[in-house]
């Protein structure tokens, strides 16, 4: 199990500088809790954002911008590449040899092996390595949140130093290697991810938005679409990158895919024992047996919170109440999890707020009384979801053999269509998101 750290004391030492290479919207967040913090920031991103970003940054003493990396590599004493995944070894390649002599270098990509390995290939050997990822978005607030620091190639010096820097931002540090880190955020990012990327473009492909009809009514299936709604209002690249690029992560999405499609067919061909039989199965080695669970004695997450957070006119079903759902992502992602062995309490430690909301709603599922075997009745007797199923397991089948093939135009292209779609109810939708996390972040810590 690794390692935490949630000390919050540090000391700004004025002449040590911390360069940010690539001021997009989490370079701009460090740029900003660092500042404001007290440590003095160089910070660059494309040249030609250069006067944009010199006048957004003008009333900061703190932060001076400067054309390009080089520049930013030369004066810093910890430099932090904020830039795209898939854009990682191009731009360390460029500016890893300016980098000041004996300097710390790291980043904050969401997938470290292309990382790591650009900083191997590129940057002179008296240079420290020390990459980090916060495992949150620009807007959520980084304080309690996990924080992964990795040290690769470093002294212990060199290492006490960005602690020191990156306490400021009051996350819980968890030490990892590049390789845990990946195979931990396979299972909590990537795999989250594909489920909801897969909702987007089942509701996409059946024209509905999910909130305006009274077929998605409720706790778990606010949940399922505001984190739906917050995924496709983000830059595709986030994604996109710690899909296809972090190795550990095809396994999971090929899992998530297969899971789904053959619980699929177990529905639609009426197969109730053989359904019944696989989920309990599964049920059973990813939250523990009947009377020894794996979850805590408090649950994850209160429905009567997320009930709260409804995008649409909280119309009921027929009945005045929620509309039965057979819930197929949350079951193919129990039986994802199951198939591979995944405990995904075991990565509570360097998980998101989305994957805690998901896991939440799983949970939920699956330890209310009556609810389990209330979804794998609809699954078999009901067509209400019969339509969404199929294109949400086409969806399923197609994220993960673009992310095999490694298809990045493709992706985007998917990506973008459906974001397309779903565009003109962001506004207001992401804030209903954010105000869903904080309170569901907040009712956990009760
Ligand atoms: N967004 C999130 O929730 C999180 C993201 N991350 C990771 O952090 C990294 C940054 O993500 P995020 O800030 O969201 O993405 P952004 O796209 O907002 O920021 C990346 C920035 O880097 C710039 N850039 C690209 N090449 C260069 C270069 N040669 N020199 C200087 N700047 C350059 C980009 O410019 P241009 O757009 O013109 O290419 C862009 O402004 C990614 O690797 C992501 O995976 C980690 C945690 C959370
Ligand atoms: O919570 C999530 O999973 C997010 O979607 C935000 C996010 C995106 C990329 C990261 O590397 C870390 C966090």
């Amino acid at each position: 199990m690794a390692e935490t750290s949630r000390s919050s004391t540090f000391t700004i030492d004025p002449n040590f500088v911390v360069g940010l290479i690539g001021m997009g919207d989490m370079g701009k967040m460090y740029a900003r809790r660092l500042s404001a913090a007290g440590w003095r920031i160089m910070a660059c991103d494309r040249e030609e954002k250069y006067d944009d970003l010199v006048k957004e940054f003008s009333g900061n003493s703190k932060v001076q911008i400067l054309r390009n990396g080089h520049l930013v590599s030369r004066a810093s004493c910890y430099i932090i590449y904020s830039v795209e995944a898939a854009a990682i070894g191009a731009v360390v390649a460029q500016y890893a040899p300016s980098t000041r002599l004996g300097a710390i270098v790291g980043g904050q990509t969401s997938c470290k092996d292309p990382e790591i390995k650009a900083f191997e290939d590129h940057l002179p050997s008296d240079v420290n390595i020390v990459s980090c990822h916060s495992l949150h978005g620009p807007n959520v607030d980084s304080r309690g949140q996990p924080l992964v620091l990795i040290k690769h190639r470093a002294s212990d010096e060199s290492f006490a130093k960005v602690e020191n820097v990156l306490r400021c931002l009051g996350s819980k540090h968890v030490y990892l290697t590049a390789k845990e880190h990946d195979r931990i955020t396979a299972d909590t990012q990537a795999v989250t991810h594909a489920a909801f990327l897969s909702m987007g473009k089942a509701w996409h492909a059946t024209k509905q938005f999910p909130w305006e009809g009274a077929r998605y009514v409720g706790g778990i299936e606010n949940v399922k679409i505001n984190l739906m709604l917050r995924i496709y209002a983000q830059k595709w690249h986030v994604y996109a990158g710690l899909a296809i690029l972090n190795p550990e992560a095809h396994k999971q999405i090929n899992q998530f895919a297969k899971s789904t499609t053959e619980l699929y067919y177990l529905m639609l061909e009426g197969r109730r024992d053989e359904l019944r039989e696989r989920v309990y199965a599964a049920k059973e080695k990813v939250f523990g047996a009947e009377g020894s669970p794996k979850w805590a004695s408090k649950p994850l997450l209160r429905d009567d919170v997320l009930d709260q957070f409804s995008l649409g006119k909280q119309e009921k079903g027929a009945a005045g109440t929620r509309l039965p759902n057979n819930h197929l992502s949350l079951l193919a992602m129990v039986d994802c999890w199951s198939a591979l062995g995944i405990v995904p309490y075991d990565h509570m430690i360097c998980s998101t707020p989305l994957f805690r909301l998901w896991l939440g709603v799983t949970e939920h599922l699956f330890r209310t009384p009556g609810f389990l075997d209330e979804c794998l009745a609809v699954g078999i007797e009901d067509n209400t979801f019969r339509r969404d199923d199929l294109q949400f397991t086409i969806a399923a089948c197609g994220w993960a053999e673009c992310v095999a093939l490694r298809q990045f135009e493709t992706w985007r292209e998917r990506f973008a269509v459906t974001q397309r779609f779903f565009e003109p109810r962001f506004e207001g939708a992401v804030e209903i998101g954010n105000a869903m996390i904080k309170a569901v972040l907040a009712s956990s810590k009760d």
